[in-house]
């Protein structure tokens, strides 16, 4: 299992400068957004793009809402860790205090999806970020989202303890 110590050590390290374009890392390899290891995950891979981050998503059966309609709970998830991927164009980690998203359209299992995020303002230890989600095919927009995350220190995280099997991995 991976102690909480080693995913801390992982995690500063990759607050480093990523290129434009670049792929940048999951936040750890057990991540509901974008872990490799979860087999309950979304697998998000996320690119950097100028000061904004990029990704395609397609959901499955796993995220079903109504029928052929994924749950809101399953896009907010991916809204959510998709944001975390802008904390590593910035100068240390944060966490979501407020995010509001705006269902225009239903968005459906097995279409691609492509999402985008930008950090919009910054105040002191707040960043305010907002994303679009748009289908790939039509362009047409099926989310829209505002967020206020907050910075914090190292020992924010240590009010938890990993648990389970699946935590291990790069992490990449
Ligand atoms: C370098 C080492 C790093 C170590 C990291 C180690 C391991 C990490 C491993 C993995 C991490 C994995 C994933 C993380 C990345 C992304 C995943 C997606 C993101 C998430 O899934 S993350 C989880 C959900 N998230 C939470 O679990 C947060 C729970 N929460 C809290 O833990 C506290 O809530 C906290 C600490 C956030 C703040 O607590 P606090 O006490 O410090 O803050 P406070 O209340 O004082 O507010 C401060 C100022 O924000 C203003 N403010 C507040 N709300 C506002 C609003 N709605 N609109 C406008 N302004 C607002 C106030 O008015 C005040 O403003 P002012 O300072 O000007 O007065």
């Amino acid at each position: 299992m991976t102690s909480l110590e080693d995913l801390i050590s992982t995690w500063a390290a990759k607050f480093r400068t990523h290129p434009d374009g670049s792929r940048l890392p999951a936040h750890h390899a057990a991540c509901l957004g974008c872990g490799e290891n979860n087999p309950h995950g979304h697998h998000l891979r996320v690119h950097r793009e100028g000061d904004g981050v990029v990704a395609r998503h397609t959901f499955d059966e796993r995220h079903v809402g109504a029928p052929g309609i994924a749950h809101g709970g399953a896009v907010a998830a991916v809204v959510d860790d998709f944001y975390g991927f802008l904390l590593y164009l910035t100068d240390g980690p944060a966490v979501t205090r407020n995010l509001v998203l705006d269902y225009l359209a239903p968005v459906l299992l097995g279409v691609e999806y492509e999402l985008r995020a930008n950090i919009t303002r910054t105040e002191g230890r707040k960043l305010f970020v907002e994303a679009t989600m748009s289908e790939v095919a039509t362009s047409r927009r099926v989310v829209c989202s505002t967020a206020l995350f907050l910075k914090v220190d190292v020992g924010h995280f240590l009010q938890g303890e990993p648990t389970g099997s699946f935590g291990q991995g790069s992490g990449q």
